[in-house]
């Protein structure tokens, strides 16, 4: 990561749908790039997160405000998770979250979900084609969610992308779609049941040589036990939760991983998300950061 210099012009084909603080060129970016690198050592002093989960609100009052067509809201959104996968890398966290699709987004209207579908696809169809910036950030993509929900070529699309990124080792970029929280426990719940079911089925029928006490599988589900059937299995938990558009609202996103989370809600609507926005953001979770810890640590003894 060191010395990697990070311009967001020439390899990202981005121009029509850039958010305004990426269209910059020439002498200007170089002193935006020196003035974020400062930043950025700034900001490292204190305790930097591990992970930051974006809950990417207000993309359609973004394209309203702007009387453009409502998919072009959801268009520069992207812009804007790609420049702060971008920045989050610089910085150093390590995993991204976002909520990209929610189980319940499939009851919009009819051509709103086939837009936002085929935004998708064409996204992730430009991830796969052009490398560049998974390269840059020798970025992992993870698809956290019920893939058999999406159309057939969402859904491969998104099966190579994960596939072809799966030995990255640099920034982990997970996007839920089509995703819930709950249904993702509920998918956990059953996975750790059939397994059990199998483990015990093989016992009677004489083939488990003992498998299945030796995995406990007669003792009750514990936590580790589902923690390991989530998604974000092997995935530390959000530091910091934050939801655009000044919502307060969770939204059914990963409530089984965000006990210990910092929660923010800043006013920018998505697309405007910004460098400076996601410095504030940090800047906060570093002045609650000893409360966090306290909480985590009484939790951890009561436990
Ligand atoms: C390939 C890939 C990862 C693409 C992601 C593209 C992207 C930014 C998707 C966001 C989708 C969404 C429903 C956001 C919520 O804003 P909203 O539409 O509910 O807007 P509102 O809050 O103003 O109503």
């Amino acid at each position: 990561m060191a010395g990697s210099r990070l311009s967001f012009s020439p390899s990202v084909d981005l121009k029509k749908e850039k958010p305004d603080e990426m269209v910059t060129s020439g002498v200007l970016a170089s002193l935006q790039n020196f003035l974020r690198k400062c930043l950025i050592a700034v900001l490292s002093y204190g305790p930097m997160p591990r992970h930051i989960a974006f809950i990417m609100d207000g993309n359609r009052r973004y394209a309203k405000f702007r009387s453009i067509q409502q998919g072009a809201g959801h268009r520069v959104g992207f812009s804007a998770l790609i420049a702060n996968l971008l920045y989050c890398y610089e910085m150093g966290v390590k995993y991204i979250t976002v909520y990209a699709f929610s189980i319940d987004n499939f009851k919009r209207d009819p051509s709103e979900v086939q837009s936002l579908m085929q935004l998708m696809e064409e996204k992730i169809n430009e991830l796969l084609e052009n490398r560049s910036v998974i390269n840059k950030v020798n970025c992992k993509i993870n698809f956290w969610g019920n893939l058999d929900l999406l159309c057939e070529p969402v859904r491969v699309a998104a099966q190579k992308l994960m596939a072809s990124t799966a030995g990255n080792t640099g920034i982990v970029l997970s996007v839920c779609m089509p995703y819930n929280s709950t249904s993702e426990i509920v998918n956990a719940v059953n996975e750790v049941c059939s397994e059990r079911r199998e483990m015990l089925q093989r016992e009677h029928a004489g083939y488990g040589n003992g498998h299945a006490a030796k995995n406990g599988a007669h003792s009750e589900i514990s936590v580790a036990d589902l923690d390991q059937h989530m998604y974000s299995a092997g995935c530390p938990d959000p530091d910091i939760v934050i939801r655009t558009s000044g919502e307060t609202r969770l939204s059914n996103f990963l409530l089984w991983q965000t006990t210990f989370s910092h929660l923010q809600n800043p006013d920018p609507l998505w697309p405007e998300f910004s460098f400076r926005h996601l410095v504030w953001s940090i800047l906060q979770y570093q002045r609650a950061y000893p409360y966090l810890e306290q909480n985590r640590n009484l939790a951890k003894k009561q436990m």
